[in-house]
């Protein structure tokens, strides 16, 4: 039988812990403030905020948000972010994406200042992490090596294929397994004999965002799933890149879409916010 990994279960685990760990910094007078910005009205966009302000309540982060209009233009929102950076009461900022095309997203990115930048995707927290320096790490993938670890999963020295090649979750996730001395291919859009070569993977991970793309025939016999995708369906169920069903009787253990990912993304957020309050 397949292990599920419960996504959920480790991510309220995870906010427990920081739950208390915050009424520590409370008691020497360190208040974690995190400022969440969204840009125009995308609906899941919303959820995933709103997702994130319940976290920051159940922790104990206080959280300011700013919910702005579509026709906000790009001098406006790096007007707040710089207002965000001056103001010390803040100790982390997040910027939701994607945001509407006329602002552009790197010159955003690059004006958080890289010690609020809890989403870790700054340039400087970046390169900090290609080269083993301290920095905040990108949550989603952050998320992934704690699922794998407090499901005692071994990574070191296992074969990990890696599915999508973006900035905020393949790229940085492939750092991540390298750093925890796996063997890291990184598969993309150009990839040609996708199948072949996911099929050498004992841990496979899937960010490509198409619903369902991954089923049994790119699967080897007792590999391990992490499903990076969510996608609304027609039926308003939840699902991720890969076929649950159809891999199911081949896998080790697989991440669930919902509760699985997703729900750890959050939980690491809330670590970069903790992490990031210790440092004032
Ligand atoms: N600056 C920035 N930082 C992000 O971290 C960021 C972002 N932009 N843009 C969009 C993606 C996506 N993302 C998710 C967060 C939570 C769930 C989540 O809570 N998922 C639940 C279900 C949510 C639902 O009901 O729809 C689950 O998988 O169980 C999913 C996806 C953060 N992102």
């Amino acid at each position: 039988m397949a292990q599920l990994i419960d996504g959920k279960k480790i991510s309220t685990e995870i906010k427990e812990a920081l739950k208390l760990e915050v009424a520590q910094l409370k008691e020497k007078g360190t208040d974690c403030v995190l400022a969440v910005i969204q840009v125009g009205e995308d609906p899941a966009s919303k959820v995933y905020v709103r997702n994130k302000k319940r976290a920051c309540e159940f922790i104990g982060i206080e959280s300011i948000s700013y919910e702005l209009p579509e026709e906000t233009t790009q001098e406006e929102l790096l007007q707040i972010i710089d207002k965000l950076n001056a103001d010390s009461k803040v100790k982390g900022i997040l910027c939701q994406l994607p945001l509407p095309k006329h602002i552009n997203e790197d010159t955003v990115i690059k004006r958080i200042s890289p010690q609020k930048d809890v989403d870790g995707f700054h340039p400087e927290n970046v390169g900090a992490l290609v080269i083993g320096q301290k920095g905040f790490v990108s949550c989603t993938p952050f998320g992934i090596i704690q699922l794998l670890k407090k499901s005692n999963i071994e990574i070191d020295g296992k074969q990990c294929v890696i599915v999508g090649r973006s900035n905020i979750v393949g790229k940085p996730m492939a750092l991540l397994m390298l750093r925890e001395n796996a063997t890291v291919t990184v598969c993309h859009s150009h990839t040609k004999n996708l199948k072949e070569i996911t099929k050498t993977a004992d841990i496979l991970i899937v960010a490509i965002g198409k619903p369902k793309f991954i089923n049994h025939e790119y699967v080897k016999d007792g590999a391990v799933v992490i499903d990076v995708g969510i996608h609304r369906q027609e039926n308003n169920k939840l699902c991720g890149d890969v076929d649950f069903d159809s891999v199911l009787p081949k896998v080790s253990a697989i991440t669930p879409v919902p509760g699985g990912v997703g729900p750890m993304t959050i939980a690491m957020l809330m670590h970069n916010c903790v992490e990031g309050s210790k440092n004032y």
